[in-house]
């Protein structure tokens, strides 16, 4: 038995140093500087291993290439654009598996963006994302995203901005009245959840404290969403069936509970939705609505248009890239602007002018949103230094291609299969596309004064409509990716951010409780020094939110 365990092992060892000079070989074609790596950062088995491997490596005595580097799925967030300034805007890792090809020239990555026939997503990078039903590229995709994309429209933003309005005042109250304390985090997840399910699907959920929530019904929708959503990596890894397995500890059983408990909540509120269509009434008006409208045969071609099992992907997606996304970006918003209370009073400034009145039901989406640029502002801030997705990989999908590179005047052919990936954070932190302080916080660089006026005579509100959002160069800023593959939500994020932030600045300022001796510099180093520890489940987040404590401070 050991005998042929030993022998698989070799054989399997030999396999892959052969496949990987054959990469290697590949990319001496290409003609990029390159580094090596021993297996592929994105295998499901090397993501699990990953912190026992790391600590393996860290016992060694010498380093196999630059593996402590580029072996961790993050390696993009601590190098920012170093990799791109110190090896140009092309460059490559190889490995057994795939030959990853990293592009950071904006002209450059607009086009990969854009020929879509050359360039297509790797969905067998994706197939994690199966947990509900398919993923899917091409003719498919194309059909998915009609259906997705059309009820993110205005008028669901503005059931976004109420909800979210509500969601952050009662966030507020509660902390408010809890004085200095942790779990900003656990907040931010729920408020991001209830927004999610009241303008999605119509479940609308009270906002309610970590201790609040550990007493509701554990398989309601909100809970069993709630579980699904933490447990995400585990249960893409592991089929929800063997998870219930008794070997498995409880809070494993449990995530696999959630999931037979979400679908039931999708099959039940896909029923409702039915019939009322049936019935010939209009629907919730929600997601599903939209989605079971979709689901009915096509009498041209007899064909359903979205299967049952479409369905539960497609909301099951929503949920997973409009969750994690958004709060993830809430978290780190609140984290930054507690660092940097003149940009607090710099957003107050904006959110007092744009809304004398203090009662929130006044406040109305479409008059309001377009003139909180300030606010975009530190979205946009926020998601250019710590973006939720950090690769937005290609498969070069004919024979090969070329790939014109214009900063650097030349062309490289990729060969059919490489991996190519527009360098999203290099692009985004670059001095060359972003020259002041790049890697610096600072949501002023968004503001454009286009009609300065006199600061002697002008009001505050003529200077606040002199403001323009900046426009970045294309191929050099793309959170939400770009082209017609990016994010269908990305409105609907920055509504919901900018309508907690009005709804937080405009009365309170976010405050770090200091900890023994430090002064004001040392606890924002701190809070500064916990957004850079972030790591990746399935979208980059911080790694503790929870412990470092603030205090809500009324002003107003
Ligand atoms: C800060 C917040 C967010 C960021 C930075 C973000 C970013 C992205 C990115 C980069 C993609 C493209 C992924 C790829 O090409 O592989 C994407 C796709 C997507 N996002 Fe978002 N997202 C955010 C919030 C949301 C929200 C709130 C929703 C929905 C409620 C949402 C729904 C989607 C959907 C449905 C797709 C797939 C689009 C398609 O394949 O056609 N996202 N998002």
């Amino acid at each position: 038995m050991l005998l042929i365990i030993a022998v698989a092992l070799l054989g399997w060892t030999l396999y892959s140093v052969f496949c990987l000079v054959g990469n290697i070989r590949r990319i001496q074609k290409i003609g990029i500087p390159y580094h090596v790596i021993p297996c592929s950062p994105v295998n499901p088995l090397w993501i699990l291993l990953e912190p026992l491997i790391f600590f393996i490596l860290g016992l060694l005595p010498f380093e196999f290439g630059r593996i402590k580097h580029y072996g961790r799925r993050t390696w993009q967030f601590t190098d920012k654009a170093q990799s791109h300034m110190r090896m140009g805007d092309a460059w490559a890792i190889a490995t057994p598996n795939e030959i990853f090809v990293y592009i950071c020239d904006a002209d450059a990555i607009t086009d990969i963006i854009a020929r879509r026939a050359d360039f297509v997503r790797p969905i067998e990078l994706f197939t994690l994302l199966n947990v509900f039903g398919p993923n899917t590229e091409g003719a498919d995709w194309q059909r998915h995203r009609k259906i997705v994309a059309a009820p993110f429209n205005e008028s669901l933003n503005s059931f976004v901005w109420r909800e979210a309005l509500t969601q952050a005042q009662s966030m507020l109250t509660t902390r408010a009245t809890a004085g200095p304390s942790g779990g900003l985090g656990t907040d931010t997840r729920t408020l991001a959840l209830n927004v999610l399910a009241a303008t999605g699907f119509k479940r609308s959920t009270r906002f309610q404290s970590a201790q609040e929530a550990q007493s509701e019904d554990p398989r309601s929708y909100a809970q069993s969403l709630k579980t699904v959503m933490l447990n995400t990596f585990l249960i893409m890894l592991i089929p929800p069936s063997v998870l219930k397995f008794p070997i498995f500890p409880s809070w494993c059983r449990r995530a696999g509970e959630a999931v037979e408990d979400f679908k039931q909540h999708m099959l039940n509120m896909f029923n409702t939705e039915k019939t009322l269509l049936d019935q010939g009434k209009p629907g919730t008006g929600t997601l599903m609505s939209s989605f079971v409208r979709e689901s009915t045969v096509d009498p041209k071609s007899n064909k359903t248009v979205l299967t049952l099992d479409e369905i539960l992907g497609n909301i099951y997606v929503i949920n997973f890239a409009g969750h994690d996304t958004t709060a993830g970006s809430l978290t780190y918003v609140l984290f930054l602007l507690a660092a940097y209370p003149n940009i607090q009073e710099w957003i107050a400034e904006e959110i007092r002018t744009v809304f004398p009145n203090p009662d929130r039901d006044t406040w109305d989406y479409k008059e309001a949103f377009p003139r909180l640029k300030r606010c975009l502002a530190v979205v946009l801030e926020t998601v250019r230094l710590y973006p939720p997705i950090l690769a937005l990989p290609k498969s070069v999908a004919p024979q090969s291609t070329s790939l014109r590179l214009p900063e650097s005047n030349r062309t490289i052919v990729l060969p059919k299969g490489t991996v190519v990936l527009p360098s999203l954070l290099a692009a985004q932190t670059h001095p060359k596309y972003w020259p002041d302080e790049p890697t610096t916080w600072n949501p002023r660089r968004w503001i454009e004064t286009s009609n300065p006026t006199d600061a002697t005579t002008s009001t505050p509100e003529d200077h606040l409509a002199g403001e323009e959002i900046m426009e970045p160069r294309a191929g050099s800023y793309f959170p939400w990716s770009a082209g017609v593959q990016n994010c269908a939500g990305r409105k609907f994020a920055q509504v919901e951010i900018v309508a907690a932030m009005a709804a937080w600045f405009r009365e309170y300022r976010v405050r770090p409780v200091r900890e023994d001796g430090e002064d004001f510099e040392k606890a924002q180093a701190r809070i500064l020094e916990s957004t850079n520890d972030s790591y990746q489940l399935l979208v980059m987040q911080m790694r503790d939110p929870d412990s470092a404590k603030f205090v809500w401070e009324q002003v107003e």
